[in-house]
């Protein structure tokens, strides 16, 4: 058996043709969609995303500024520049790139943003709406996001299914618990601590690694036919970009997302989305 793949980069595309449309109209009502990104140091993951997200936000004429600041760059210099996009007005959505070099406070800098703008959902105001089922018009972590539009969009139903998350991330693993649960799965979180993780994936229908571990999943822990979600992004050493996920997976799953083209174009096109409906909630717009 080959595995179905997942095509991130097909679903992305039909996102990103309705993002265009919906900045398209925006723009026409005097609203730019705006997007900071900060980025500290020299995480090679954030590289990749950073890159790509910039060349998108070009592409449908987004406001949108990188800052990139050196890896010995302080607290105080973080959070101002976070205070400053706060309070412009043509910034509507705002990303710090994880993870941030250790000196830093991850968790002072996440308080900082306000939660409107918090594109990435990391804010407990926004962490916490989404774990009590409250309200409609709050941002989701985009890459949990676009995996829930991947699984929509090969419609893989969630009902009572068994899922394996492994990795628990504010980023990732944590969303996606919330995100699977709210759907009606029941969902298993895995980490660092967890004892023998083949026999927990062997029981999955679904397992979705986020760990930034190549090769940690292989093809003794996927029950024949079942869903993997691969959200790692790991360089080789010949450079190559790899998942979580070892190759000889795909001989055993039924479905399967690839690295690159599953997950990273999903990201980014959510981002895009996501930063559009900030932009909307913002000035009073609608965007369907
Ligand atoms: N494609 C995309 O769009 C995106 C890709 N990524 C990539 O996904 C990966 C994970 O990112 P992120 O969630 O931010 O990572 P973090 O480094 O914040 O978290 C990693 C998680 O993996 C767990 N873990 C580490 N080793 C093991 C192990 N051997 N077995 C089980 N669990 C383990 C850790 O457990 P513990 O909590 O116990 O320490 C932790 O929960 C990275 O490669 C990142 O680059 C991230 C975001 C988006
Ligand atoms: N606050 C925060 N939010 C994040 O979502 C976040 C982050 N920090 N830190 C780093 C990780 C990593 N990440 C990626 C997103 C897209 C691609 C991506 O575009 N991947 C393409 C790569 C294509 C290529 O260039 O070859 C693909 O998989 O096809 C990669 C990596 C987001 N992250």
């Amino acid at each position: 058996m080959t595995a179905i793949k997942i095509d991130g980069r097909a679903t992305a595309k039909k996102i990103n043709a309705q993002s265009a449309e919906q900045t398209r109209k925006l723009t026409q009502k005097g609203v730019i969609p705006g997007l900071a990104v900060i980025m500290v140091g020299d995480d090679p993951a954030s590289a990749i995303y950073v890159r790509n997200k910039e060349r998108k936000a070009a592409k449908l004429q987004f406001n949108s500024v990188v800052k990139h600041l050196p890896a010995d760059a302080s607290q105080a210099e973080v959070i101002a520049l976070v205070q400053r996009y706060n309070e412009d007005p043509q910034i509507h959505a705002i990303l710090v790139q994880s993870p941030l070099p250790s000196h830093l406070d991850e968790e002072a800098v996440v308080m900082a943003i306000d939660p409107r703008k918090d594109v990435d959902g990391l804010h407990p105001e926004n962490l916490g709406q989404l774990f009590a089922q409250v309200g409609e018009d709050f941002p989701v972590a985009c890459t949990p996001k676009g995996i829930m539009t991947l699984l929509s969009q090969y419609q893989i139903s969630l009902p009572g299914k068994r899922v394996v998350m492994v990795g628990r991330s504010r980023l990732v693993g944590k969303p996606l618990l919330a995100l699977l649960n709210n759907a009606n799965a029941t969902v298993t979180l895995a980490h660092r601590h967890t004892t023998d993780l083949a026999e927990l994936t062997r029981s999955a229908d679904i397992v979705i690694v986020a760990v930034g571990q190549a090769d940690l999943i292989t093809r003794e822990m996927i029950k024949p036919g079942a869903v993997v979600i691969d959200v790692g992004m790991n360089r080789d050493a010949s450079g190559q970009l790899t998942g979580d996920v070892a190759k000889d997976v795909e001989d055993v799953a039924g479905y399967l997302t690839p690295v690159p083209g599953g997950v990273g174009p999903m990201t980014i096109a959510t981002l895009m989305q996501q930063t559009i409906q900030l932009a909307a909630w913002q000035t009073g717009q609608v965007v369907d």
